[in-house]
């Protein structure tokens, strides 16, 4: 927790306005900043559950660190995140909200999953041992049901065949799709995506974004997504949120952000991309 937060804040300095039961994200008035850039200004903005969400804006503009922060692989200087109706950066002891220990976060951080740019698969592992490795060790399921879960998972993702290889004898698209199921191995409520396809040649991206459509259409998983793929965030997005200057300027459904935002800077970004 950074040294900015103070510990002594009260619930009720920090208290979210009723918090409806369908929300399972939760920024309040978080700020980011490495030295003197502040990335994140007291930003605020929920996702329902369920809801697939892509952010969008200018590079620099804030949008992987604001996974990061979901993944508490950084912490905010000032504000609360809110995942489940639980705190992720804070928890409440007596009535106070002091910063999370490490047990608490591990417990929150369950529902998360992650896909990130790069795969980060491990190496040393085959396929089957990457996808059971975190149910096995961080939720305690027995390895005979981790691996129906995988099986099931790898079906999912049409790569059964390659079950016993390692990352390194796959094609990038396979390994981004191995690293989708193992995000998903471990059923967390929110799936966050991090430009999936970015390290992708170009023949690969359309095999990998299929899955994504098909978990989307056919899972209640909620989606975070960062992504310069603009035609699949239109297809699976409920809303895009526009980021700059460490703020949300604007939001709305794809078909209204894409074709008619109200925002000067929102058209002139989206002139640049689309
Ligand atoms: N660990 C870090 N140390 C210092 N600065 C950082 C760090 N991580 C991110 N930043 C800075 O924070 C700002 C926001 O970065 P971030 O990666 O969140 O932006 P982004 O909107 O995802 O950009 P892009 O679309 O280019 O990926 C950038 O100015 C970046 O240089």
């Amino acid at each position: 927790m950074s040294a900015d937060t103070d510990p002594a804040q009260t619930l009720e300095s920090l208290a979210n306005p009723p918090v409806d039961g369908r929300e399972l994200i939760r920024f309040d008035q978080v700020t980011k900043r490495f030295g003197d850039n502040t990335v994140l200004d007291r930003l605020d903005f929920s996702v329902d559950s369920g809801k697939h969400v892509t952010l969008i804006g200018p590079s620099g503009s804030g949008k992987t660190t604001i996974l990061r922060l979901l993944m508490t692989l950084a912490t905010p200087d000032e504000g609360t995140i809110k995942v489940g109706g639980e705190y992720l950066t804070h928890e409440e002891r007596g009535g106070r909200l002091v910063p999370a220990g490490e047990k608490h976060v591990r417990e929150v951080r369950k529902n998360i999953g992650m896909v990130f740019q790069q795969f980060n698969l491990f190496p040393n592992m085959k396929v089957l041992r990457n996808i059971t490795e975190a149910p096995v060790t961080v939720l305690g399921l027995s390895a005979d049901e981790a691996e129906q879960r995988a099986r099931e998972l790898l079906e999912l993702v049409g790569l059964t065949e390659h079950i016993d290889k390692y990352p390194s004898q796959l094609s990038g698209g396979q390994q981004q799709r191995v690293a989708i199921a193992r995000a998903l191995a471990m059923r967390p409520q929110v799936l966050l995506l991090d430009e999936v396809t970015s390290a992708l040649d170009p023949e690969l991206v359309a095999g990998v974004l299929d899955v994504l459509r098909d978990i989307a259409r056919t899972t209640d998983i909620t989606m975070l997504c960062v992504t310069h793929e603009m035609g699949f965030a239109r297809d699976i997005s409920d809303q895009v949120l526009m980021f700059d200057s460490g703020r949300v300027i604007e939001s709305g459904p794809p078909e209204k952000m894409f074709s008619d935002p109200e925002q000067e800077r929102t058209r002139e970004f989206l002139s640049a991309v689309l």
